[in-house]
């Protein structure tokens, strides 16, 4: 017999024996009914040897959806669809299908763990109590639930070990289904001040990997692997007593590939991006609510550090000088200094954020800032443990033209790449500039005609650059001699007064 007859007749039993009990609770007294009671309790589970577990959609009194549902309802979609013969297919928010197939109300599929035989059933009772009243509004939402059926011989088996499987499943499928975001800060001041969350949110959709970002080979697997460490590190992290995030500085020359290496990394780890505009930050209490909304799973980035805020003093100046200057001016004048400042955000705010206490909660974070000059920055900003790991992009070699070739040209090997090879160590050009020389200008553009434009280009920017440097030198050598005449007179200037002391003359 189905599961699905089998709970019919259930059902009609048991409204019989509710309506029994209907009675029984009215005529007799509360000791014989308990006694009464737990005889059918018993009873009822001789006849009936199953457990069933329901899953609730909604729970707490917040009604916020029920994770275990959700972990369900994804492992029982990737499972269900080819089982099930009812499915229910639905447009789900920031998933990677266009639509999801899930199996539908009162449905029933099911499972094999270890060779133990579950069911499940999707089921929902109707929360409108009055069937019959006349009302202007629809009737409430049905609630939802998964129910679970299992021998009692396997009660440890499916409670211990297959529960835990199926969330665990149900996390991962989701996280592999899941469309990335790339999350921005709301402005503080004007109506989204009063919003009630801080980020915005936009899909990700960049198409930026590993395989495509042009560098050395070496120091990109060097990377991989450590991105691979950290996502894999939750335990070893634990075991050292650190919270569960790592910092990179990624710095080097404009267009050298930072941003598409951040753009790389989230794809890489399937991380969502939180695109940090630290000038549109209050204070350093807003910098900490801002950081206390990202979830664990995400990659935070600033964004041209040195030019974000003004950090490279502002630790060293003592507090007390601080005070000093700011007693001497007068009130009006610095209200408005503060007004025109708009972001209050300080170094010792910034590092707090990336390394304070706060920073722990939530845990599998990545920090990221970039930066085009890495000396502007304050060392206490960029030490190890802050930023833990330091990553120089450069200008392009070889070995990045090579992938660069790959991808806009689709070639590996060509005659006139030793040409190039030689022509980019006596040249500094970065990957976005090989990219765009190496890109095709119109149809008719062949390979040969692309690797030629690039030489070219490398030729004038060889050109370039010895005009650059004689003017340099040119400039060096005029501000030599000027000071080497200054020194001249300064030195004419002191002899001249010794002479006047020595000879006495006035
Ligand atoms: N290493 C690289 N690999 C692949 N493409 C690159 C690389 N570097 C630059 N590019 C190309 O050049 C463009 C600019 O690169 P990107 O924005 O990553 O530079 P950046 O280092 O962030 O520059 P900035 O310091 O100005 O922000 C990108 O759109 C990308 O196509
Ligand atoms: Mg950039």
């Amino acid at each position: 017999m189905m599961m699905g007859e089998l709970w019919q007749q259930m059902g009609s039993v048991m409204a019989t024996i509710v309506f029994v009990y209907t009675v029984f609770e009215k005529f007799f007294p509360p000791n014989l009914r308990d006694r009464v009671q737990s005889y059918t309790h018993k009873l009822t589970s001789h006849f009936y040897p199953y457990i069933q577990i329901t899953f609730p959609e909604f729970t707490g009194e917040r009604l916020k959806r029920s994770e275990a549902y959700t972990c369900i309802q994804t492992y029982l979609s990737a499972n269900s669809s080819h089982t099930a013969k009812r499915l229910k297919a639905e447009v789900v928010r920031d998933s990677q299908k266009p639509l999801v197939l899930s199996m539908d109300d009162n449905e029933e599929i099911t499972d094999d763990f270890n060779g133990v035989k579950v069911w499940w059933a999707a089921s929902k009772t109707s929360t409108n109590s009055q069937p019959f009243s006349f009302s202007y509004y629809p009737p409430p939402d049905a609630k939802r639930y998964y129910k679970l059926t299992f021998h009692k011989s396997h009660r440890d088996l499916i409670t211990l070990s297959y529960i835990h499987y199926v969330l665990q499943e149900g996390k991962e499928i989701a996280s592999k289904n899941r469309q990335l975001k790339l999350y921005t800060n709301n402005p503080s001041s004007g109506w989204y001040g009063y919003k009630s969350t801080k980020w915005s949110h936009v899909i990700f959709e960049h198409p930026a990997s590993f395989e495509t970002l042009a560098m050395e080979e070496k120091k990109k697997e060097e990377i991989i692997k450590d991105l691979e460490k950290f996502k894999g590190g939750k335990e070893y992290y634990a075991k050292i007593g650190k919270a569960w995030k790592r910092g990179y500085l990624l710095y080097g020359p404009p267009g050298t590939g930072k941003s598409t290496m951040i753009a790389a990394m989230a794809n890489f780890m399937n991380y969502d991006l939180y695109d940090l505009e630290l000038t549109a930050v209050k204070d350093n209490t807003e910098l900490r609510k801002l950081l206390i909304e990202t979830p664990s799973k995400s990659i935070i980035v600033i964004e041209d550090i040195d030019c974000s805020l003004d950090l490279t003093g502002q630790r060293k100046k003592k507090k007390k000088e601080k005070e000093e200057d700011e007693d001497q001016k007068d009130p009006m004048k610095r209200a408005q200094e503060e007004e025109n400042k708009g972001s209050k955000v300080t170094l010792s705010g910034l590092l707090n954020f990336i390394d304070g206490i706060w920073s722990a909660c939530g845990g599998e974070r990545i920090i990221i800032f970039t930066t085009n000059f890495i000396d502007k920055l304050d060392p206490a900003l960029i030490r190890r443990g802050r930023m833990d790991k330091h990553i120089e992009l450069s200008y392009c070699g070889f070995e990045a033209f090579k992938v660069l070739a790959k991808n806009y040209l689709d070639v590996e090997t060509h005659a006139l790449f030793p040409v190039i090879e030689r022509k980019l160590l006596e040249t500094d050009m970065t990957p976005a500039d090989v990219a765009e020389n190496l890109m095709p200008k119109s149809v008719d553009e062949g390979v040969e005609d692309c690797l030629l434009n690039l030489i070219k280009a490398l030729e004038i920017a060889k050109e370039e650059e010895a005009v650059k440097k004689a003017q340099e030198e040119a400039r060096k050598k005029e501000e030599e001699d000027e000071k080497e005449v200054k020194d001249k007179e300064v030195k004419n200037n002191e002899k001249a007064s010794e002479d006047v002391k020595e000879n006495g003359f006035h």
